[in-house]
């Protein structure tokens, strides 16, 4: 069947140029909508399968308020548009669309952009499919086990915690004149959540019997929102003398609210976060997704006919030891193929592999320094049916300009001046398995076009060669910059961009999941333990407090350098004092909203650093920080010294 279009855009001229093309590629246009007002109602007539958004509309909503109820509607949108200032594009790409064209655009940009947006469309259905069967699985489980009320809730908040991430849950039930605050729930770290009898919730707000009984406690007045973030947040405190004393004292930041009616009753479930702007659409869709797993739960368990025999302090205390049996999660809690962590962010990064991993689908992995994109490229080959063939990693920005091509598409003897021999380049040693370009954002142009053509046509060109030849591998790209940003600046082709980006992971920054940082730290210092000859074997509570409250820039990688460092400067076996380096601790300490200016030299030792830890510690010859750095070798050497960077940073 054909797909139906539907184009909201506003210059008539540039809607039906889109409208031709489209109509030629075997489109179905079934209307060209100037404003959102008008979208909203060809949507409602023609049901479209895609939309193509303009951002600035006739009217004053733009495509972006659109975007957001295209989300609820479940109708994926691509925007197109001039518009490539960074704060509108940042809020754009928060609607999650599937693409992004900017104006002045090829004909065949359109084409790829619409190919790879349908299929990435068709892959996140599959991933979505397939994270609720397993769960429905688990939750059928849950609800068939013996057990009381609470473990059940328990273990129920443990399977949704990795897709909602929730600290606190609280349920309440209307039935027709009456609201009952029915469950309180408070997380007290991924594996264990406590239910609150109204007895500790007292204690633990500071708040009087009184003011619990005249405060409307049970009901969140919704006003029809379900996300309450930010400012949202703060009107719903406002409004609720409870939601503020609630949100002081468990330090909550952000609301979900999912309302479930069922004949005449409604059950409002709201999760509430210690972060703040922490939901979106993506997690009322999840909820939507869900909804007849919450009913199974209010049905089979909560509110069950039957009540458990146990009495209720026994409900009311903590949770440690369920009697259910453990289920046999899809993602094992704490080693998923030696990665280590147990986060909710890592948790959601993981099943995105097992996803995609047995595909031959290209993934581009998006993830600040040190945050475990190369263990996860491999990851990736190591769970596909290439396993047993080459991983092939190319650090994009540690070859030199000249040698770029040579490297990866290998080249004829005599091609170059220098070139002695014929060479395999590193897409030929890869043939049949995967090859790892690492730092793609790095790539320059020249070879972005041949690297488009190995994409498109699966065959290489050696440099001085005349001939072509088939490779099949499968490409994971990685970068740390924005590459959107890249693209609207030209530095990196939109094609190629489209042709990467068809499967993205987001790995999240050490600082946004330090309840990982405990697990990681144990795995290092087994890790070195077994490696040096350093006596350590444990760590202090103390010590292991003060790493969570570092901010980690270098991330995982800095983690684990620093407990490598402080287990050799450690006396005895346990770690009671971190060996932080002496290079100004403050800054690292700073969290994200507080960073401080740095000075030029700390900008300079900075930037050696990165250049050396990309080029591997090298500082002479090809391939070298010098070359890199394009000063002279002992140039780099003195300045290496001035600065204080010692080897040991580098690594
Ligand atoms: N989840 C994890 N569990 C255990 N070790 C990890 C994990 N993630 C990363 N590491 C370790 O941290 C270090 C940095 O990881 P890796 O090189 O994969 O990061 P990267 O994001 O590719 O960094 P860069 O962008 O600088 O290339 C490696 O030693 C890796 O083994």
């Amino acid at each position: 069947m054909k797909q139906k279009i539907l184009i909201v855009e506003d210059e008539f001229i540039v809607a039906n140029d889109l409208r031709i093309m489209l109509e030629k590629a075997g489109y179905k246009v079934c209307g060209i909508a100037p404003s959102v007002v008008k979208a909203l109602e060809l949507i409602a007539s023609k049901e479209p399968s895609w939309i193509l958004l303009d951002i600035f509309l006739q009217g004053d909503k733009t495509g972006i308020d659109l975007a957001a109820q295209l989300t609820g509607m479940g109708i994926p949108f691509i925007y197109i548009s001039a518009n490539t200032n960074q704060g509108i594009l940042e809020a754009a790409k928060a609607t999650l669309p599937y693409g992004f064209l900017v104006k002045p655009f090829r004909e065949k940009d359109l084409m790829v952009m619409l190919d790879i947006a349908r299929y990435r469309h068709e892959q996140n259905i599959k991933y979505n499919q397939n994270a609720d069967s397993s769960i429905h699985i688990q939750i059928e489980h849950i609800l068939e086990n013996e057990g009381t009320k609470s473990a059940k809730l328990q273990e129920f908040s443990k399977l949704l915690h990795p897709l909602i991430p929730f600290d606190f849950l609280w349920i309440s039930r209307t039935v027709p004149h009456t609201t009952t605050k029915d469950i309180t729930l408070l997380k007290e770290s991924n594996e264990s959540f406590r239910l609150i009898s109204n007895d500790e919730l007292l204690k633990e707000t500071g708040a009087s019997a009184r003011d619990f009984k005249t405060w409307n406690i049970a009901r969140i007045p919704t006003n029809g929102k379900s996300i309450f973030n930010g400012y949202d947040f703060r009107r719903l405190r406002m409004e609720s003398r409870w939601i503020q004393h609630l949100s002081d004292g468990y330090k909550l930041e952000s609301a979900l609210v999912a309302e479930i009616a069922k004949g005449e009753e409604t059950f409002q479930i709201v999760f509430f976060s210690r972060l703040s702007d922490v939901f979106s659409k993506v997690h009322t869709g999840i909820i939507n997704q869900f909804c007849k797993a919450f009913e199974l739960l209010i049905d089979k368990a909560l509110y069950a006919p039957k009540q458990d025999t146990t009495n209720k302090t026994a409900e009311t205390t903590a949770l440690a030891s369920p009697p259910v049996q453990k289920k046999i999660s899809p993602v094992p809690v704490n080693d998923f193929h030696g990665i280590i962590g147990n986060s909710p962010l890592l948790h959601n990064a993981l099943k995105k592999i097992e996803t995609v991993a047995p595909d031959d689908t290209s993934v581009l992995i998006l993830g600040e320094s040190g945050t475990g994109k190369e263990r996860i490229a491999h990851t990736i080959h190591k769970l596909s049916p290439r396993k047993n063939k080459s991983f092939i990693t190319v650090n994009c920005a540690a070859l030199p300009l000249t040698l770029i091509e040579s490297e990866l598409f290998g080249h004829e003897k005599g091609a170059f001046t220098g070139a002695n021999e014929k060479r395999m380049g590193k897409f030929e040693q890869a043939d049949g398995g995967s090859i790892f370009l690492d730092e793609i954002g790095e790539l320059p142009l020249e070879a972005q076009v041949k690297l488009l053509r190995v994409l498109q046509e699966k065959e290489i060109e050696r440099l001085g060669g005349n001939g072509t030849k088939k490779v099949d591998v499968r490409i994971i790209t990685a970068t740390n910059r924005n590459l959107e940003k890249e693209v609207a600046e030209g530095r990196f082709r939109l094609d190629l961009y489209y042709r990467l980006n068809v499967f993205p992971i987001e790995l999240p920054a050490l600082r946004h999941r330090k309840e990982d940082i405990p697990l990681l730290t144990l795995h290092f210092l087994e890790k070195y333990g077994k490696k040096s000859s350093a006596k350590v074997t444990s760590i202090s509570p103390a010590a292991l407090a003060t790493l969570q409250t570092f901010n980690w820039p270098g991330n995982i990688r800095e983690l684990e350098h620093l407990i490598e460092r402080t287990m050799l400067l450690t006396d005895g076996d346990v770690i009671t004092e971190i060996a932080y380096p002496d290079t100004n601790p403050a800054a690292a300490l700073a969290d994200d909203s507080g960073s401080k200016v740095k000075t030029m030299e700390e900008m300079e030792r900075d930037h050696i650093l990165h250049v050396l830890k990309l080029c591997k510690g090298k500082i002479f010859g090809a391939g070298g920080a010098a070359e890199m750095l394009n000063i002279p070798s002992t140039t780099l050497n003195s300045k290496i010294k001035k600065l204080g960077i010692k080897f040991e940073f580098v690594k």
